[in-house]
């Protein structure tokens, strides 16, 4: 290729969904793990989406059409796979690529965690000594020749070294390799070249979190390196999620010829002069569904400096639904203020053609909304100091040690699921379904009194999801029928929207709590999902600032957990999963973050009284980075994921004082743990923290498993806890 490559195109977006419009991915990959279809129809499936993509994009008039955004599976794994990154022990798997991603018999999965700021998971890279970078660019240079075949020049996405490296290992100890992972970038750079790729898109999402000196010297020295690659296609770096900062001129100072910022979440910070770049302008948010207010858009672009300016997204559009045209059930007037997917690659060729008439300038940049004082009054602390309260609930609950329970959820049936969607299509009365859902409850409660259970729960049958079904009951949400969007692998949701002030027109979760516990003597514990969470895993209005908008859930949340109480419900869980998700990027913003987020928390449950026993849960092993805010949600009760990440929690948790259920049970994978493997963990356990405060309990919620799985390993749960409870008796005695 060129030294000098072809001008950027006019209009771009960074990424699109790949799940299909109707979930066609989802279903050719559950068929697919079935045993129900083979590889070759799944590929087939998979091009026909690209197809349809690249032709959709097309026909908006986009100009920069991305390939290599498809995947299978997740875009991070695909990159392991592209640098040869694969751990031996997958080789001999039928199907490594899967293995990796999901486990098969005998053999756990890589780890998976959240991506960024986002709900979507990518798999953990495992890079140790043994590690062989080798290039196979077969994918993305496959997707370059089927793009062509159909008359399409397409710019292939590839996440970036540097990012690909943190994410593996984000102490940055891995960047220790880059040396070995630049060659093979060298190589695919040069196979790009050969193949008459003009522009290749880098991803460093990476850069826009806090990087030590090192860290940025090191990523300039790549892209140095790259840069000065012999034959090349012009190079793209994407930056989003945040602003660059530092990181910005670091890039600049390279020979990339185009980067990429976010002008939505970048802040109101001005962009540097970027004299022979072409800057490639996010003004079209890939985080919301809200249309893009050209003013500001314009206002954006305006302020760019550079030598060309491109108009695209923020960030990949994988975080929005493919169309807001296809939900014929909304409210017109909120319709009429949403974008989708493709809506906004429609902003962006619009805004694009606006461009050359936009007088240059400074102008306002981004959308960030104008921060003001937390104004919203917490209320005074209705509990008592945990010993207080412990005291009080020892003698209301009456547990054994090492009580036994679950996070919530029991497996959502296929039946349940196409009741659901049989009321929705008016072919099933409302009352029929009610009669099938109380049915599930006492199938949970029966079974969970067989296995052994102390403290129960009625399973969440109820439940689409566990945010979706708390915004279907809450004024000033809206909802989808098909705004899907991928959260991991076959995995999705339909993000509500909260568009309004949000209150809660009567009780939710009363008469299933109620229900449940009627069938039974055991305590039942109430479930609710967390103020945070509810906002973090919904679309949400961008006129307020975001802390006001939780507390206004939070007053919900608390008004529920008042219900509750009075009902006789003596033990409520509220799940925050996401309050480490929305932790700001840069540790600047956090602290404040973390105060608002905790005292949210805090307003939706202290309105419980001394006896009531509140848990919280929480589901991703790097809960450690947020330890503080933890232990200030001041539950009596934390149940957080630790089968896989094993004691590394126990240590920095051992300080609450409170509560504490480290699980037992990993829920991600399809294995059952036998006993003696489950007791393990609980010696573990046992040497960090006194007795009296452990629960035992697993990973997470048990809906993405099977009954059999879920009998099976609740059984060697309560076995192995019978066992423990027996000697510490016996030792006690
Ligand atoms: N919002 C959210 N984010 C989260 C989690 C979570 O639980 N919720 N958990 C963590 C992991 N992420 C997850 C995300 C999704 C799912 C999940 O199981 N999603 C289901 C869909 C859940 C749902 O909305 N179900 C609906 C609709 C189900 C459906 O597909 N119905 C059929 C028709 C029914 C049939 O015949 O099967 C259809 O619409 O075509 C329901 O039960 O009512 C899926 O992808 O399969 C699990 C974990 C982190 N983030
Ligand atoms: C992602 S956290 C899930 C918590 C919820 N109560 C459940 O058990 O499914
Ligand atoms: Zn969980």
């Amino acid at each position: 290729m060129s030294p000098t490559p072809p001008p950027f195109p006019a209009s771009t977006v960074l990424g699109y969904p790949r799940i299909g419009p109707r979930r066609e991915l989802k279903r050719a990959l559950e068929s697919y793990w079935e045993g129900r279809s083979t590889r070759a129809e799944l590929e087939r499936v998979g091009a026909g989406l690209r197809e349809a993509t690249w032709r959709r994009l097309a026909e908006l008039s986009l100009e920069g059409l991305p390939s290599n955004t498809f995947s299978l599976y997740d875009q991070v794994l695909d990159t392991a796979v592209l640098l040869g990154a694969v751990p031996e022990r997958y080789l001999a798997a039928g199907d490594p690529y899967f293995a990796m991603a999901r486990g098969t018999e005998g053999l756990a999965p890589l780890r998976m965690t959240k991506w960024f700021d986002t709900n979507y998971h990518y798999i953990v890279p495992e890079i140790g000594p043994e590690t062989v970078f080798k290039l196979d660019a077969s994918k993305p240079l496959a997707e370059v020749r089927e793009a062509r075949a159909l008359g399409y020049g397409t710019r292939p996405v590839v996440l970036g070294p540097v990012t690909f490296l943190l994410l593996a290992d984000p102490s940055g100890a891995a960047l220790d390799r880059l040396d070995e992972v630049l060659a093979c970038y060298e190589e695919l750079l040069a196979a790009l070249a050969a193949e008459g790729v003009a522009w290749v898109q880098l991803d460093e999402p990476a850069l826009v979190a806090d990087r030590t000196p090192r860290e940025l010297a090191t990523a300039g020295a790549a892209y140095d390196r790259l840069g000065s690659a012999a034959a090349r296609p012009g190079l793209f770096v994407a930056t989003y999620f945040g602003d660059p900062g530092e990181a910005l001129p670091v890039l600049a100072a390279t020979p990339v010829e185009a980067i990429g910022v976010d002008l939505v979440r970048g802040g109101a910070a001005a962009l540097p002069e970027l004299p022979g770049k072409t800057v490639v302008a996010g003004v079209v948010s890939g985080r919301d569904v809200w249309r893009t207010p050209p003013g500001r858009a314009l206002a954006a672009l305006a302020g760019v400096r550079a030598d060309r300016v491109t108009v695209s997204t923020s960030c990949s559009l994988l975080h929005v639904p493919y169309d807001v045209e296809a939900e014929r059930d909304l409210d017109p007037g909120l319709r009429g203020r949403l974008a989708f997917a493709e809506q906004k690659v429609a902003e962006v060729v619009a805004l694009s053609s606006a461009l050359p008439s936009v007088p240059a300038g400074e102008g306002p940049r981004g959308a960030a909304v104008p921060s003001a004082p937390l104004t919203a009054p917490v209320p005074r602390e209705g509990r008592s100091p945990y010993p207080v309260r412990a005291a009080a609930q020892a003698e209301h609950l009456r547990l054994p040690v090492l009580p036994t329970t679950t996070i919530g959820s029991f497996p959502q049936t296929g039946e349940l699921r196409a009741a659901r969607a049989a009321v929705a299509a008016g072919a099933l009365e409302p009352d029929a379904y009610e009669r099938l859902v109380e049915a599930e409850i006492e199938r949970v409660i029966r079974l969970q009194e067989r296995l052994g259970l102390d403290v129960l729960v009625h399973g969440e049958p109820e439940r689409n999801d566990m945010v979706q079904y708390f915004a279907e009951h809450l004024d000033g949400f809206a909802v989808t029928r098909n705004g899907w969007v991928q959260s991991y692998g076959s995995r999705c949701t339909r993000p509500p929207i909260l568009h309004g002030d949000v209150s809660r027109p009567g009780p939710i979760t009363v008469r299933w709590a109620s229900y449940a516990q009627s069938l039974t003597s055991r305590p039942v514990k109430g479930m609710l999902t967390g103020p945070v969470t509810i906002v973090a895993w919904s679309f949400v209005r961008d006129d307020l600032p975001l802390r006001d908008v939780v507390l206004q859930v939070a007053d919900a949340v608390r008004e529920e957990v008042r219900d509750l109480e009075a009902a006789g419900v003596s033990i409520i869980q509220v799940d925050e999963p996401a309050l480490r998700e929305l932790l700001p990027l840069r540790r600047a913003s956090q602290p404040e973050y973390l105060e608002w987020s905790v005292s949210a928390y805090r307003r939706a449950t202290s309105g419980a009284g001394d006896r009531t026993q509140i848990h919280t849960h929480l589901c991703y092993s790097d809960a450690g980075e947020i330890l503080a805010a933890i232990d200030g949600l001041d539950a009596d009760v934390t149940t957080i994921e630790s089968a896989r990440s094993g004691a590394r929690i126990l240590g920095a948790v051992g300080g609450f004082g409170r509560g504490l259920g480290p699980g037992v049970y990993d829920i991600h994978s399809p294995r059952v743990p036998d006993a003696g493997e489950v007791e393990d963990l609980l010696r573990a356990t046992l040497r960090a923290l006194p007795a009296e405060r452990v629960w035992v309990n697993p990973d997470c919620g048990l809906k993405t498993r099977a009954y059999e799985e879920v009998e099976a390993s609740l059984g060697n749960v309560v076995e192995a806890a019978r066992r423990l409870r027996a000697e510490l008796t016996d030792a006690g005695r």
